[in-house]
């Protein structure tokens, strides 16, 4: 098996439009890879291909915006706000500064967190787009927790979908900037440092530069990011036509009292260049959708995850303190 067909590949058209037999077929089959892997390509999932590729020309269209331009709608520095703008060099995993910029954008609907656009006159359609394309992956990401839910035999009133008013969801769109190949290969410059995400799930559209890897399970000694970044095995997630990436998020490994894996991963050098090139890394861009349960959500062990002689591993958690933690956290 190559590296790359290790992770699942879910075709999930018969979940979406199958029968009831069908349906639980793919809740099965996305229940053993989260469990296996904590990572899928997910292919037939609704969003139309060209979609994607706008929603990359637009993230290509904002970040060639002027420094003034962007700086209009900055993040607000007194982090009240994880909407908008953030430049290169204002995030940090454990004092690594990310070489990326990105735009954050959440629920269009949501009155507490106001999004920051770029004026119609700069980017005219942009606003739109992005509220459009936001809703599709809120849709996708409603459709999978269903199937987890249906994997779980969880009754409609306990499904997961309802803790998911997308209040804290984020729709990120990422640009990493070209750069020497040498600053990444040496490790003075970092595109994204091992990390696992706070969230549910994440869906992660990315370009075809590649460079995302994900860290394989007993390859390090102690099991944290730390931890795998330095002495762990790394598995490539290549770019795959056609699929989006999904992952499982920490809330969702602790509600699922460790049944899904919350897999630890990072953005390194793309593999074509690992012998050569002009000696730089090609930018690349990704659009990750990262989705959280609603604020007052608390996030215990669910039904059939835990029994007598599976105990809750962890104390229940309310989902809005969490995630506001681990976002000041990446504040530089
Ligand atoms: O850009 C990517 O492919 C991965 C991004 C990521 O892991 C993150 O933002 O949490
Ligand atoms: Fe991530």
């Amino acid at each position: 098996m190559s590296e790359e067909q290790s992770i699942p590949l879910i075709d999930f058209d018969k979940f979406l439009n199958g029968s009831h037999d069908d349906r639980k077929d793919v809740a099965s089959a996305i229940d053993a890879a989260f469990r296996s892997v904590g990572f899928i390509y997910l292919r037939n999932h609704g969003i139309d291909g060209d979609k994607i590729d706008h929603c990359f020309r637009w993230g290509k269209r904002f970040f060639a915006l002027s420094d003034t331009e962007k700086n209009l709608i900055r993040r607000p520095p007194d982090r009240s706000l994880y909407r908008g703008y953030v430049g290169v060099g204002c995030e940090k995993v454990r004092k690594h500064i990310c070489i990326k910029e990105s735009f954050d954008s959440g629920n269009p609907d949501e009155d507490a967190q106001p999004n920051l656009w770029p004026s119609e006159e700069v980017l005219p359609g942009f606003r739109d787009y992005m509220e459009m394309f936001f809703q599709e992956c809120s849709m996708l990401v409603h459709q999978l927790l269903d199937a987890l839910s249906t994997a779980l035999n969880l009754p409609p009133a306990d499904s997961l979908a309802q803790y998911h008013g997308a209040s804290l969801f984020t729709m990120s769109l990422l640009h990493y900037p070209a750069l020497p190949a040498e600053d990444l290969r040496s490790g003075t410059h970092t595109r994204i440092p091992a990390h696992s995400d706070f969230g549910t799930l994440t869906l992660l559209f990315q370009d075809d530069v590649g460079g995302l890897e994900i860290a394989e399970p007993g390859s390090a000694s102690t099991e944290t990011s730390a931890g795998f970044e330095k002495e762990g095995r790394f598995r490539k997630v290549k770019p795959m036509p056609g699929t989006v990436v999904v992952n499982v998020g920490y809330l969702l490994m602790r509600w699922s009292n460790g049944r899904w894996r919350n897999t630890v991963h990072r953005v390194v050098e793309p593999p074509e260049l690992e012998s050569g090139g002009d000696g730089m890394t090609p930018a690349r861009y990704s659009i990750p959708f990262f989705a959280a349960p609603d604020p007052a959500t608390v996030v215990e062990a669910l039904p059939g995850c835990w029994s007598e002689g599976l105990p809750k591993r962890w104390k229940a958690i309310s989902a809005g303190d969490y995630i506001r933690r681990k976002k000041l956290a990446v504040y530089v």
